[in-house]
């Protein structure tokens, strides 16, 4: 992980830490009702409403400059302006930024934080465990049960420039899970992947998940990525989120309501919407 990676390293993680957060009493990675964010030049992102089960995938897209990283990093608990409600794994995210980050993990956002492609995987399995505190032995075994999940290995002295992009974006998000969290996000999944090979990225996404029962969120830059069971967040120009599952899962999210506890401007409705898109 590069300089620019956003993680200090915190106090060495006991044992039990190793283990994955437990899961809310709701049995959600994520609640969020009325989240948005604003800057000096109006809306960034929002209102969103999205309810994230363990083991599911959310794609996020949009033009750009609509949000989409910053809605990333309000997604895990890293943006201050974020408003609304957001429960991260039983955690109050607004309130209580820090605990709720723990159960988070970053695997790319921006060109803030991205694995260093001049490092072996070897190097960077070491580099990720020592910034997220995590013994080097527990990094390597959990990097080997992950492999077993996506069904393929990954040379160690290979450096992260020379895979490919589906692999890439792959060894991103198993970097961001040596840490156990229940929420991983990654922006710009799809990039440089093949379209013929992001049915089969997202198919490794979900897969991954099952390793702490986690939610996977991605941005992506097709609008058409996001495969059934997933939830797809639209970021339209105008700031707007519409938020639908895709059918063959339970409904996720749910129509936008006016919620006491958001906090959120007054003038800017929840606006989210929530669509059963059907195969027909
Ligand atoms: N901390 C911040 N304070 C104020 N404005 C911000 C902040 N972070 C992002 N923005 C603004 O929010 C808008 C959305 O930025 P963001 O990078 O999230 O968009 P994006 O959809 O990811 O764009 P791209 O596809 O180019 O990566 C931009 O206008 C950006 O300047």
């Amino acid at each position: 992980m590069s300089p620019r990676h956003a993680a200090a390293a915190p106090a060495t993680l006991s044992p039990s830490d190793l283990n994955a957060p437990d899961a809310s009493r709701s049995g959600l990675v994520l609640h969020a009702r009325g989240l948005t964010a604003s800057g000096s030049h109006g809306v960034i992102f929002g209102p969103v409403d999205l309810d994230l089960s363990p083991r599911q995938l959310t794609v996020i897209h949009g033009p750009k400059g609509t949000g989409k990283s910053a809605l990333l990093l309000a997604l895990t608990g890293r943006f201050r302006k974020t408003r609304g409600t957001l429960i991260i794994d039983g955690v109050d995210a607004i309130a209580d930024p820090y605990h709720a980050i723990r159960r988070t993990s970053v695997a790319t956002i921006g060109n803030y934080v991205q694995p260093e492609d001049r490092l072996t995987l070897a190097e960077s399995i070491a580099e990720r465990g020592y910034l997220d505190s995590v013994p080097l032995t527990h990094a390597e075994d959990r990097m080997r049960r992950i492999e077993e999940l996506v069904g393929y290995t990954i040379e160690r002295s290979t450096e992260l420039e020379q895979l490919t992009a589906m692999e890439h974006a792959i060894a991103s998000v198993a970097l961001a899970m040596i840490r156990p969290s229940k929420l991983i996000v990654i922006d710009d999944a799809d990039v440089m992947v093949p379209h013929a090979e992001q049915k089969e990225l997202f198919e490794i996404f979900l897969r991954m998940t099952e390793l702490d029962d986690s939610a996977i969120v991605a941005t992506t830059v097709d609008d058409d990525m996001a495969p059934p069971g997933s939830i797809d967040i639209a970021l339209p120009a105008r700031h707007r989120a519409k938020v639908h599952p895709i059918s063959g899962e339970q409904v996720a999210a749910s129509p936008a309501t006016p919620d006491a506890s958001a906090g959120g401007d007054p003038a800017h409705e929840p606006t989210t919407q929530a669509t059963e898109v059907t195969d027909s």
